[in-house]
This record gives structure tokens, sequence and C-alpha cells, in this order.
């Protein structure tokens, strides 16, 4: 199981391949996996956002992860299973069910739509933690309509049982305020506020634009741990553009098409209601990762 001090470095969040009917296709998951994690990332992250939690059904994410944890038998890297959703009693159900199939934590965003009073995410997350699975809190309000304030964050991160956080709070003033006097983990989720993130003092980033190019994160983020931080900028702007348009349209489109067109699954499909990327964003993506290959 992860524990705080474990939790650092580039978390990849892989997508979830469907075939042209948008049924699972665990085949090309494995193959994506397998070739994924011959790098040296510091863990694997599933049913994210970029693996599509909303329309991925609960016992297809029990299917992945049997097929992650043989994937990645050979080595040791932790794998953490989205098991958030906007109801605090299937959410702690999910993160039973996730140790259950070898998850070393779990993601859980911050309850959304339903817009509960920053007292009833606290509980939220309150609950899921007492299952004593670790938990790795997710604050992302441009998709949950919800905005907690640092104050509610902090009194989350203290919560026995919630290891760190990925912040995808949409730039870096969450993190400015926290970073000072938590000292649990805090994770990028927000791509391409990385580097100020980890000039900040962040732990390390979860990020969807790290299936492409993934030594260049991790060097962005080795970088940066050792001090250099004008390399870790220089590498990073290397990054910008690609970062840039995979974010252009809503994330995970532009990553899958890309990776179906660079033959690593066999289907850019979504489920709907997400839909394939724009024919002109198809064609500033082929342009660019020409250039950046
Ligand atoms: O997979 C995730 O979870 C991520 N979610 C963010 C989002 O799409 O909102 C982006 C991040 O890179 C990974």
């Amino acid at each position: 199981m992860l524990s705080e001090n474990d939790l650092h470095g580039i978390y990849v969040p892989v997508i979830t391949p469907f075939d042209t009917q948008e049924r699972l296709d665990v085949e090309s998951f494995e193959r994506y996996l397998t070739s994924l994690i011959q790098h040296d990332m510091d863990g694997i992250v599933l049913n994210g956002t970029t693996g599509e939690s909303p329309t991925t059904a609960w016992d297809e994410v029990g299917r992945l992860a049997e097929a992650a944890r043989a994937c990645m038998r050979s080595k040791a890297l932790p794998l953490v299973i989205g098991s958030g959703t906007n109801s605090t009693a299937e959410s702690v159900r999910r993160t039973e069910a996730a140790g259950l199939w070898g998850a070393d934590a779990v993601l859980a965003v911050t309850p959304y739509y339903s817009r509960p009073s920053e007292e009833g995410v606290i509980e939220h997350f309150r609950r899921i933690a007492s299952v004593g699975f670790p938990v790795i809190a997710y604050e992302v309000p441009s998709r949950t309509g919800v905005t907690l304030s640092a104050e509610t964050m902090k009194r989350i991160l203290d919560l026995d049982g919630i290891i760190g956080l990925k912040d995808a709070s949409g730039g870096t003033s969450l993190a400015e305020k926290l970073l000072p006097n938590c000292q649990k983990p805090i994770l990028c989720g927000e791509d391409a506020h990385l580097l100020e993130m980890l000039q900040l003092g962040a732990a390390g980033g979860m990020l969807a634009s790290a299936n492409v190019h993934t030594t260049a994160f991790l060097d962005v983020y080795a970088q940066a741990a050792s001090g250099n931080m004008s390399l870790a900028a220089a590498t990073f702007d290397r990054l910008l553009p690609l970062i840039r348009l995979l974010f252009r349209e809503s994330n995970p489109a532009p990553l899958k098409w890309l990776l179906a067109r660079q033959g690593h699954i066999a289907s850019d499909t979504l489920r709907c209601p997400m839909a394939r990327i724009s024919d002109a964003l198809q064609e500033e993506l082929s342009a660019l990762s020409e250039v950046i290959a």
C-alpha cells in the first residue's frame, strides 16, 4: 500500500480503450500498458478522468485492474484506482473493492453535481478514508462544479488515511496556500502547470500527457527534484505545445486519438457523450507529433 512518503514523481493515468462498438478492449489495454511500463514512471492510475471513469462500469474497472496487475507482475509499480463518485456510500464500496483488487491507493474526486456543503465534502472524504485504505484526494473544480477553499482542503488532507492531493484546481493558488503548512504530498493534476507546481514544492504530477513522451516528463521531475530548475524549464518548454494540444478539446479525446494513430491502441473510440476530436485538431496533433517525435 502507498504511504504519503512514497507518493511522489510522475504517475501516468492510463486510457480505457474501447472498440468501435464502444466495448471494453482489454487486449489493447494490455498491449498498451505493457509497452508504457517500460518507462520508469512512479505509478499508474486506472479509472481517472483519462480512463473515462464516468462511462466505465465498475465491473469493467475490475477487469482492467486484473489485467493491469498481470502486466505489472514483473515490476513493483504502484497502482492507483479511481474509486470516487458523487455518492459517499458508493465511493466507500468501491474503495473497499479496489483494495481487494490489488490497488496500492485510491483516487477520490471531490463529489460532483449535487453541490454539497464543504462540511458534507469533508464527511465524504472522512468516510472513504475510514475504509482504512490509502486515499488520494482529487480536486478538479472545472469538472466537479465544486470549488473547495484551501481551509477545507487542508482539513481533508489532515484526515487520517488521506495520503495526498492531486491538485487540478486550474492554477497554482491552492498549492501556494497549502504547501507552506502541509506535510502531505501534493501532485500536479493540471499538466500545463507542472513546472510552476514543482517550483512551489509539489511532489510530482498525475498527468495525462505523460502517456506521450513519458521519458521527457520523468526528466522534468528528476531535473526539478535535483534543483536544476532551469534545465527542468527547458525540458518542460519543449513539451508545452503538445500539452496545449492534448487539452484543447476534452481530455482524453486528443490523447486517445494520438495513441490510436501511433498504433498503441486499436481505436480512438470514446464512450458517448465523449466524442472524437475535430479534424482541425487531428491535423495539428499529427503535424506536431511528427516534429517532436
Ligand atoms: O486522469 C486524470 O485523472 C487526469 N485528469 C485531469 C483532467 O483531465 O481533468 C488531467 C490530468 O492530466 C489527468
